[in-house]
């Protein structure tokens, strides 16, 4: 299980081993972990080790002793920038005396020049406060500028470990390679901006195995996750035995969308994948013709899986469907602009809560933010904390789309998705999401594994396009449905 820990719950245990160590232990071993890392992506002989005022700086500190200690064989030059303050840790003090016995060159400022093979980052880890200002500020955007790998220790300096952002207002943050982080793997590197600083994140556990460590409030999505709807299929099937997906939407000028939203249904597996159209615009869909297409407003969906929302508007006809999904009992996904019609609405809202946690909404930020009341800044600012309140007042599974897509329940369960890449930040992939939210569920998935295994096989999907030369630049929806049937069938077998 990759467990993805807060701030609050590494200091607990931090604190929880420092008793049962000598002093200095976890330090050492950081500094160890990160100097061996640093030695796998060196990119030319020169080092520059930033150490800033705190542990974090400490870090840096032993990098900088194991890499030019007496005896080692790297080599290497390692130059130290060291902006500690008066009075540093007794862990911090201790490594300033090792690094200063080292071969390490110390300096005051950052040296002219930009052929570093590396540059560690040890300015700010868990412990940064508020914004990077001032000196540090410059520093920070100095590095940056140069464009040389950097090895972030525990986190990005300036990039808040919880949630992914940069810790402002107007602040900045060390623009990474790869981050090794310590202890345990933590929810900012993996959603928000955390993606872009991090880089490639490694987790260096410091000898403390799991057992030492309590359950952590979030974790990564992995097929270990849902793998237990994953069985192949029986011969003897047939199509009712994979469900029906009805796909509510497409208003004037929107038919796409809730096509986007069919295909993605059929290409993951739903037996019968119907559109309900809140305005018809065609008896067929030549391209798809297995899709059936009917008209919203005498359609009966019967048992279906209902996936409502996808370039629905917001007329009268959209309003009272949505109305009727709300006090049905099927099976429920709810994107686009079926979320805008609840988030108008208490009342609907309060309905969505009654009918028991089998649907899933999936909001994008501001889409979220519409239904919380807030502004999608602040949506952003903590994306967990958003999506767990939301599924709370929801009583839904709920999945907050973008860079590192976070998926709550809610009981609290908070899972972020590491699949994917920018190529889904296009037109439709939202809808094809929903669509193949809606045939997991179809096919007999509980709502949070039907969620969570959409968003790792649609992400994937898109990975896999990327990789064969398909994007990130131009991938387009359409392309994610058969994709996304390559990688299910991959995981399946
Ligand atoms: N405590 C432990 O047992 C361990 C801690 N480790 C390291 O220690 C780090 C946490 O150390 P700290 O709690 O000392 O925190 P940090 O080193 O992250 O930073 C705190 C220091 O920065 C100063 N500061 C905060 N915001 C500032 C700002 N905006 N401008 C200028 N100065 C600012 C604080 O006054 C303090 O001196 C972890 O991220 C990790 O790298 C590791 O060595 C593993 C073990
Ligand atoms: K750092």
């Amino acid at each position: 299980m990759k467990s993805l820990y807060s701030v609050a719950e590494i200091r607990n245990i931090e604190h929880n081993m420092a008793e049962s160590l000598p002093a200095g232990t976890l330090m050492q071993r950081a500094g160890e972990a990160a100097a061996s890392a640093a030695r796998a992506i060196l990119a030319g002989r020169k080092v520059l080790v930033l150490a800033g005022p705190g542990n974090n700086g400490g870090d840096a500190l032993e990098v900088a002793a194991n890499l030019a200690g007496a005896d080692t064989d790297l080599d290497a030059e390692v130059t130290v920038l060291y902006l500690g303050g008066p009075a540093p840790s007794a862990d911090s003090a201790r490594a300033l005396a090792r690094a200063r016995a080292s071969k390490a060159v110390f300096v005051d400022s950052l040296p002219l020049g930009r052929d570093w093979g590396l540059i560690v980052d040890g300015l700010f880890g868990i412990g940064l406060a508020r914004p990077i200002d001032g000196d540090m500020r410059a520093l920070v955007e100095a590095i940056n500028a140069l464009g040389r790998p950097v090895l972030a220790l525990d986190v990005p300096s300036g990039l808040d470990a919880d949630t992914g952002a940069v810790i402002g207002p107007d602040g900045v943050a060390i623009q990474a390679t790869r981050t090794i982080t310590f202890i345990g793997d933590k929810p900012g590197l993996h959603t928000f901006e955390g993606r872009d600083y991090a880089g490639q994140v490694q987790l260096a556990p410091l000898g403390i195995d799991p057992g030492q460590r309590p359950a952590a409030g979030a974790r990564l999505n992995e097929p270990a996750l849902f793998a237990r709807h994953l069985a192949p299929r029986r011969h003897n099937s047939h199509k009712g035995s994979f469900g029906d997906v009805a796909v509510i939407g497409g208003a004037k000028g929107m038919a796409g969308a809730p096509l986007m939203a069919a295909r993605g249904a059929l290409f993951t597996g739903a037996g019968r994948v119907f559109v309900a159209a809140i305005e018809p615009a065609g008896a067929v869909d030549f391209v798809q013709p297995e899709i059936m297409m009917r008209d919203a407003q005498d359609f009966d969906s019967g048992d279906a899986t209902l996936v409502i929302g996808p370039g629905m508007g917001d007329s009268v006809t959209a309003m009272r469907v949505l109305f009727k999904a709300l006090e049905g009992k099927a099976a429920l996904v709810i994107d686009a602009d079926a979320l805008n019609l609840i988030a108008d609405s208490p009342d609907l809202q309060g309905r969505l809560a009654q009918r028991g946690a089998t649907a899933i909404v999936t909001p994008h930020p501001l889409e979220a933010a519409r239904l919380l009341g807030v502004t999608s800044a602040v949506v952003q600012g903590d994306r967990l904390a958003a999506a767990r309140e939301l599924a709370s007042r929801l009583n839904a599974v709920v999945v907050l789309k973008g860079s590192g897509t976070v998926i709550a329940n809610a009981g609290g369960a908070v899972v972020i998705n590491p699949t994917g890449n920018a190529g889904l930040a296009t037109a439709g992939s939202g809808d094809v999401l929903a669509g193949m939210c809606g045939s997991l569920l179809a096919q007999g998935w509980q709502a949070w594994e039907a969620a969570i295994g959409a968003v790792w096989v649609h992400g994937a999907a898109a990975d896999r396009l990327v990789a064969q030369g398909s994007g990130p630049i131009g991938l387009t929806a359409g392309e994610l449905p058969l994709a996304a049937r390559a990688v299910l069938n991959a995981l399946a077998r």
